[in-house]
């Protein structure tokens, strides 16, 4: 369970998070949208502790989530990055082992890429891809590998930053139905960015909308197309008219 309650944080005169209320239940899936620049990144960068909010507060599982172990807490969170961030020099196994082979999370060698070839398996990419380096593979390989890296330690919590970015319309559904198959079989509580509204329906069971700060919209996904918010409304229909400015 992953709770904030009035976060605020503003950079120098450009306050972006205005009191941000949400919460995500164990084992569930959200989905935030909103537009460029809303604070979606920021909003997760608060939550993993990368950014300090000013003022509110954070809970995960009931603690806050900036009191205690930052390495044990870290352990609990995996992560699939926008582009996917891989790193060039090392092949494909030691990037989704990183985490693995160092830190509080460390294993030997051999067990450690024993377990990137069961993940990338589960990715959908055959053991011979483990000693490739990423520049080798596709764009959308190199997604697979990127959430296979995410799912490597087993998260309980998993952050999908952008999961579709840069990927052509039948390779992002396919992302997407292995990101929302993976989380399920996990039973992990997942928190996805996207614009991509076709991310939006394959892979949440609640969605929030960010805009001017605050959560101005939030529920289940079924109640997208009936709802009468118009700033959802606007969002998803992808309209230059109603209350969001369209030149930003
Ligand atoms: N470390 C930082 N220092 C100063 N300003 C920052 C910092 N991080 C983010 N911002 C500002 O906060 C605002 C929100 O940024 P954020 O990256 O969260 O937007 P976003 O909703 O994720 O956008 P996008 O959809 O374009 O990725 C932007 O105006 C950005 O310039």
């Amino acid at each position: 369970m992953i709770e904030m309650k009035n976060v605020h944080k503003t950079f120098g005169t450009n306050a972006v998070l205005r009191g941000i209320d949400l919460s995500v239940a164990k084992g569930s899936s959200l989905v935030i949208i909103g537009g460029s620049g809303t604070g979606k990144s920021v909003t997760i960068k608060c939550i993993l502790g990368l950014i300090e909010p000013d003022s509110g507060q954070i809970l995960v599982d009931g603690k806050d989530a900036s009191i205690g172990d930052r390495d044990a807490f870290l352990a609990r969170f995996g992560m699939l990055f926008q582009g996917a961030a891989l790193f060039d020099s090392l092949p494909v196994w030691q990037n989704v082992a990183f985490r693995l082979l160092r830190g509080s999370l460390k294993r030997p060698r051999a067990e450690a890429r024993e377990i990137a070839i069961e993940k990338l398996r589960r990715v959908g990419l055959t053991p011979d891809v483990a000693d490739r380096l990423p520049a080798e593979l596709s764009g959308g390989m190199q997604k697979r590998v990127g959430l296979a890296r995410a799912i490597a330690a087993d998260p309980e919590i998993i952050f999908f930053d952008e999961p579709t970015a840069g990927l052509d319309p039948i390779m992002a559904g396919v992302i997407n139905d292995l990101i929302r198959e993976i989380v399920v079989e996990m039973g992990a509580t997942a928190m996805t960015i996207t614009h991509d509204m076709n991310s939006v329906r394959a892979i949440a069971d609640n969605v929030a909308m960010l805009h001017d700060g605050v959560i101005k919209w939030n529920g289940p996904v079924t109640d997208l197309d009936t709802t009468e918010d118009p700033y959802l409304h606007q969002f998803i229909t992808g309209s230059a008219t109603g209350p969001i400015a369209a030149i930003r």
